[in-house]
């Protein structure tokens, strides 16, 4: 594979490029597996970086994301508007419209946006919008500017996703409980697994999942979360240990309510770079049976983004 570059842009001091050369997996992906999350970068000579982005990656084209899709053995992706690109979608709708129908996206848009904007990005693909509460991210968005957009994207049977970390769960409960969509939650709401899986925090967060039946949950970014390791790296069958009990929490008690993603290129990262092939192999650890990997990998993600093909 070519190694990644990023256009005329100066990447972000420290940043680690996506791994080239991922493994096989030795996890066989079930039949028209869906990479619910991950994202492309540019590349910024075409689709420059926004001017408000907080971090300047190495491009991540569509080519290079479709080419580890068929690698894995995916059969579809849904790409999320990576925050270095703002609200400007075009380098995300470009990789949906060149998939073949095989990729649909989450698109960031603001108050301006106008219904024929929204109209044409869903002929695209989008299916929903992100909300991100990150700070090291992004800025602050009022939420009667986001409640707004929520009621307007519902209206197309969009769905929106929620980035947060779990710490600021209390504090946007209200705001979430009131969306009138489903509400698709980044990660797990980044638990910090040191806290262990019977954490207050993490109690929280169950909580916020059974009280509302609209809320579904990515059991993704292991890579991200864990704190203990092994990285998915030289051949690693036990990757990022720590994590395991979060996810399999999420997905045996909400079978019918989780996504999983790669996060290619995950994106500020600190310390290592995973091999995607062995993060696929992570995936049988958190869904321990062929009907919880049938569902998390297939079913689910097909239900939210192409219903018209169940
Ligand atoms: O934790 C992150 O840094 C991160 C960033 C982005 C993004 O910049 O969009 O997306 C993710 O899913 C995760």
């Amino acid at each position: 594979m070519p190694q990644p570059t990023s256009g005329d842009f100066t990447k972000t001091a420290g940043w680690l490029d996506w791994y080239s050369g991922p493994s096989q997996p030795r996890f066989q992906l079930p039949a028209g597996a869906v990479d619910a999350h991950c994202h492309v970068f540019g590349p910024g000579a075409e689709f420059p970086y926004a001017p408000e982005r907080k971090y300047t990656p190495c491009d991540a084209s569509k080519h290079q994301l479709y080419a580890l899709r068929d690698h894995l053995g995916f059969a579809r992706n849904v790409v999320v508007q990576a925050t270095c690109h703002g609200a400007d979608n075009r380098a995300m709708v470009d990789a949906l419209v060149h998939s073949g129908g095989k990729a649909r996206g989450v698109a960031t848009v603001k108050r301006s946006v106008s219904d024929a904007e929204l109209q044409a990005m869903h002929d695209a693909g989008v299916r929903g919008v992100r909300f991100n509460f990150v700070k090291r991210l992004v800025d602050f968005t009022p939420k009667d500017e986001l409640m707004e957009i929520a009621a307007r994207i519902h209206r197309l049977g969009w769905h929106v996703v929620i980035y947060f970390e779990a710490v600021d769960l209390p504090e946007l409960w209200d705001f979430f409980t009131q969306l009138p969509t489903t509400v698709v939650v980044d990660h797990m709401g980044r638990p910090d697994v040191a806290k262990g899986v019977d954490s207050a925090e993490f109690a929280l967060f169950l909580q916020f999942m059974r009280q509302h039946p609209n809320v579904w949950s990515k059991v993704s970014c292991p890579e991200r979360l864990s704190a203990t390791g092994p990285h998915a790296l030289n051949g690693e069958q036990a990757a990022y240990r720590d994590v395991v009990p979060f996810a399999r929490k999420v997905v045996e008690e909400f079978p019918d309510r989780v996504l999983w993603g790669t996060d290619w290129p995950h994106p500020n990262l600190k310390d290592h770079m995973p091999d995607d092939g062995l993060l696929v192999d992570f995936i049988p650890h958190i869904a321990t049976t062929p009907a919880l990997q049938q569902k998390l990998l297939v079913d689910n993600p097909m239900r939210l983004y192409w219903p018209e093909a169940c």
